[in-house]
Formats: structure tokens, C-alpha cells, sequence
């Protein structure tokens, strides 16, 4: 294991292999002391073609690149757990844990994240349904983000497995047992080039501080940056999480959190304006990020592992299932959802 310059170990999964041998045991108690002390990890060789993520950064910039009208084809439904779909500048507020409609309105009335969003997820969803474009208006741009969305998904239970053998009181299937639907999401984001001044008024931001709802994100971003995460030691503190070329970004989200009674951080984060170079002129750089967020299957009830708590060391959460706490704060994401989750 490496630390990197922000405190973000960089996990190298070379040698991971079936996850039987010492190399493999290695990995993930490095892996898991990540999650355990920052949330945030970087990994690389986890065997991923760096080729592909490329076609799906590329896929991403044309469809951002259609005209308005065309993405508007395929917009995301009014309720925010509906989450799918396009959604234009400003549509889109990330609360933290914010559930109050009127406290909802003041913070989008603050401007609303400054970015675009194209969302995605399985065709066996059962919480919600696709929106696409048709497909004259890009073709092969459907292919290629189902395509992207099952290597995501070989990621993702290669990782989590990773995760399991690291962890104490987990056994070792228990994250493959709670993720069979593969009810998981990718998201293309596309945070245009704003003036400097915009960000530095406060005006708006790339995306608020939150943490991820669901189990686990992983990030793969291009070499703008302004992605930060809080620091574990000085809350209230974000420290820049830069582009590590072949690295994708993991983090901790709040079912982990909670399956774990507070032992896995799920870590505030949010996207700043990119750090200036001396070449930047009144504009900031766009930016395209594409995380992928793992959910566990929507009927599966989130509680905190035996183990976890005792006497001296109660439960502090309740339990939930897994579609009821995503809708929940989805809904308080979405400007002009109309519907009021409950904390
Ligand atoms: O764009 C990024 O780097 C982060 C995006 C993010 O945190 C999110 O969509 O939850
Ligand atoms: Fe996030």
C-alpha cells in the first residue's frame, strides 16, 4: 500500500487473482484499513482496460455534446427516485441528509449544482425504469454504456469480495448474497466550464457536499479535477482527491456505514472548481467524472452486523431496506420532486 499526497491510500490489486492466496489476504486487510480509516481508496490493476473506460469518457462527451432539445428526448421523471434519464443544469441539488421541503428550497434557491447528468442503471431494476435516447441520434451510445455497466459490475463484486475477506464479522458471501439484482447505477456527469468568478462568489458550486447513498461508488474521472473529500482527522476540512491516471476512485457509501454500526466511513465529499493553472484564462475547464454506484438489492434489509454492537456499543441506526433509504434521499436531491422522505 501507497499513501498519496491527500491521505487516499492507492490499493494495488495485482495479484488479487481467484482471492484465495496470501497475496489476495494481503490486499484486503490494506483494502479494508482504507475504508476503515478514510472511506476513500484509489485502485489500480483491478482489471479494467484502460481502453474502455476511454470509449465510455468518449461516449459520454458526445451525448453532452447533442443539443439540448435531444437530451431533453430522454429526461429524467419529476420524482427524484426515478432516477434515470437526463437532467439539465441546475435541475439538481445534493442535500445532505436535508429532508425538510422548505429547507430544500432554500439551498437549491442558493443555485443548484452547476453540472449535467445522465443516469442509467439495470434493465431488471425493480425500483425504476431506463430512459433513453432513440437511438438514431446516437448510435451505439446505448450499447456502449450497457457494455460499460457490466464491467462495472464485475468490478464491483471482484472488490466487494475484497472487501469481505478484509472485514471483520462479514462472511465471506455475504456481499455477493446482498447484491444479486445488481441493482446498481452509472452515471455520466458533465460539470460545464463556468468564470472563475462564478465559484469563487460562492455562487455555485460542482456538486454539494454529501456522502453516497448506497454501498459503494466507484469513480472514474478525467485529469481536470476538483473532486474533495473530508478529511477523517479535521471535519469540515475537504482535501483534493486528484486524477490518478489508470486509478479509480472507491468509496465507502452509507449501507456499509451502517452494516458496519459506524466502523466504515461514509465520507463527505464534493466537487470544487478544478485547481487554476497558470495557462487558464477567465473560464474554469469542463469536467467529466462517471461514477458507478452499487446498491444492494432494494427488498434487503440494512442492519448492523452481529458483532458490530454490545452493550457498550449500541446500534445507531435503525434498520432500513435498501429501496426505502435510496428513495429517501433521492427524493430530497431532485428541485420540485414533491415528495418529503422522512429522516
Ligand atoms: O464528479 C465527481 O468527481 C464526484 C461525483 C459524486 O460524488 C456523485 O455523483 O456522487
Ligand atoms: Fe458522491
Amino acid at each position: 500500500m501507497t499513501i498519496q499526497e491527500a491521505g487516499i491510500p492507492i490499493i494495488d490489486f495485482d495479484g488479487f487473482g481467484d482471492g484465495t492466496g496470501e497475496r489476495a489476504k494481503q490486499i484486503s486487510e490494506d483494502f479494508y484499513a482504507a475504508c476503515r480509516d478514510i472511506g476513500f481508496a484509489y485502485l489500480v490493476n483491478t482489471g479494467v482496460p484502460q481502453d474502455e473506460v476511454d470509449a465510455m469518457f468518449s461516449w459520454s462527451k458526445k451525448f453532452f455534446e447533442l443539443p439540448y432539445e435531444v437530451k431533453m428526448t430522454a429526461p429524467h421523471p419529476p420524482r427524484g427516485d426515478q432516477h434515470r434519464g437526463y437532467s439539465g443544469v441546475g435541475v439538481e441539488q445534493v442535500s445532505q441528509m436535508v429532508f425538510d421541503e422548505a429547507r430544500l428550497h432554500e439551498l437549491r434557491g442558493k443555485g443548484a449544482d452547476f453540472k449535467e447528468s445522465f443516469d442509467m442503471g439495470s434493465d431488471h431494476s425493480p425500483r425504476c425504469q431506463n430512459v433513453w435516447i432513440e437511438e438514431h441520434y446516437l448510435p451505439g451510445f446505448r450499447a456502449g454504456c450497457e457494455h460499460f455497466m457490466s464491467i462495472g459490475r464485475a468490478l464491483q463484486m471482484k472488490v466487494l469480495h475484497a472487501l469481505a475477506l478484509g472485514m471483520p464479522h462479514v462472511p465471506t458471501d455475504f456481499f455477493d448474497r446482498y447484491h444479486t439484482d445488481g441493482d446498481n447505477q452509472l452515471r455520466l456527469l458533465h460539470y460545464p466550464s463556468a468564470p472563475w468568478s462564478v465559484f469563487e462568489s460562492g455562487e455555485k458550486g460542482r456538486i454539494g457536499a454529501h456522502t453516497d447513498f448506497s454501498t459503494c461508488t466507484f469513480l472514474f474521472q478525467d485529469d481536470v479535477g476538483g473532486l474533495e473529500v473530508e478529511s477523517p482527522s479535521h471535519p469540515g476540512i475537504f482535501i483534493p482527491a486528484p486524477p490518478i491516471k489508470g486509478a479509480v476512485v472507491f468509496n465507502i457509501g452509507d449501507f456499509l456505514m451502517r452494516w458496519s454500526n459506524d466502523e466504515l466511513h461514509s465520507t463527505l465529499h464534493r466537487v470544487r472548481a478544478p485547481p487554476r493553472r497558470p495557462e487558464d484564462e477567465e473560464m474554469t475547464r469542463e469536467r467529466f467524472s462517471i461514477p458507478y454506484f452499487c446498491s444492494a438489492n432494494a427488498d434487503m434489509t440494512i442492519d448492523a452486523l452481529p458483532g458490530t454492537f454490545g452493550p457498550e456499543n449500541p446500534k445507531k441506526y435503525a434498520p432500513i431496506t435498501a429501496g426505502e433509504y435510496v428513495n429517501m434521499r433521492l427524493n430530497a436531491t431532485y428541485v420540485g420532486s414533491g415528495i418529503n422522505g422522512s429522516a
